[in-house]
């Protein structure tokens, strides 16, 4: 019989709203994000879904929307693993910059590189930056990664790099042995778990900006290969913007 994996993108945070670069700062959902996660746990009701476990980051954007989701399923009670390698892309001495800042300082031509590309990092999070302690210190990160491999920055490459031995050594054995699985991640995290799920190429994954707040599900086989890849819940109306 297949297998089924569900995952979900939190809502909107508030440094998305005022379209900051967010990654590792530990940012709370928005009003609007708040109501994505509500109506995420909303599609996964209506479809009758229920998990023997839940998956997170350590990140409170991404823990308030499974919470909200799980509220809506009746499974406040569910176990829940929580791991930096479903962080989100941390974004160096980025965090905290806007479009306008970010262009001001490292020029349009810099911005439309570090776009385009799959393994060029953006400026490392030095020490002397607004958010290093808040985020380095933080007890979160008491089981890792650790303090002499702490990333100061990640390309996309790099953040699926780190991604990817969280979901074949933790995630996928736990697939292989029938227990219902429920994400609930990041942009970036999430990326890396469909390009290897689809085989993408970087071009391919680096084009696929994942909704905020809809769960899509993943139907594959007893090897793991998708039957049916990105399949959104929700009403299409949602579904189709
Ligand atoms: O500068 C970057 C960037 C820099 C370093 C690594 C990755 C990215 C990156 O992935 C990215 C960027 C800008 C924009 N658009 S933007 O220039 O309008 C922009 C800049 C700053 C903050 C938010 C914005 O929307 C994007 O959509 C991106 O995906």
């Amino acid at each position: 019989a297949p297998f089924k994996i569900v995952m979900v993108r939190h809502g909107e945070s508030e440094w998305n709203e005022k379209n900051l670069f967010c990654g590792w700062f530990d940012a709370n959902l928005s009003e609007k994000g708040k109501k994505e996660a509500e109506s995420a746990g909303k599609a996964l009701k209506d479809s009758g879904y229920k998990f023997d476990v839940a998956y997170t980051s350590v990140l409170t954007r991404a823990q308030n929307t499974l919470q909200a989701v799980l509220n809506e399923i009746g499974q406040t009670d569910l176990p829940v693993v929580k791991t930096w390698r479903l962080n989100e892309r941390h974004y160096g001495g980025l965090t905290g910059l806007n479009k306008a800042e970010t262009a001001a300082k490292y020029g349009e031509e810099q911005v439309a590189i570090w776009r385009r590309s799959f393994d060029i990092p953006p400026p490392p999070m030095e020490p002397d930056h607004p958010y290093y302690d808040i985020i380095v210190k933080d007890p979160r990160y008491a089981e890792g990664p650790p303090q002499d491999q702490f990333p100061k920055f990640e390309s996309l490459k790099l953040t699926i790099e780190r991604t990817l031995p969280f979901w074949n050594e933790t995630i996928v054995p736990q697939i292989k042995s029938g227990k219902s699985i429920l994400i609930a991640a990041h942009g970036n995290s999430l990326r890396g778990i469909v390009k290897h799920l689809d085989q993408l190429s970087d071009e391919q994954i680096m084009k696929l900006n994942l909704p905020t707040g809809i769960p899509f599900v993943y139907t594959l086989d007893e090897n793991l290969h998708p039957i049916k890849s990105l399949e959104f819940l929700g009403d299409p109306e949602t579904v189709k913007k």
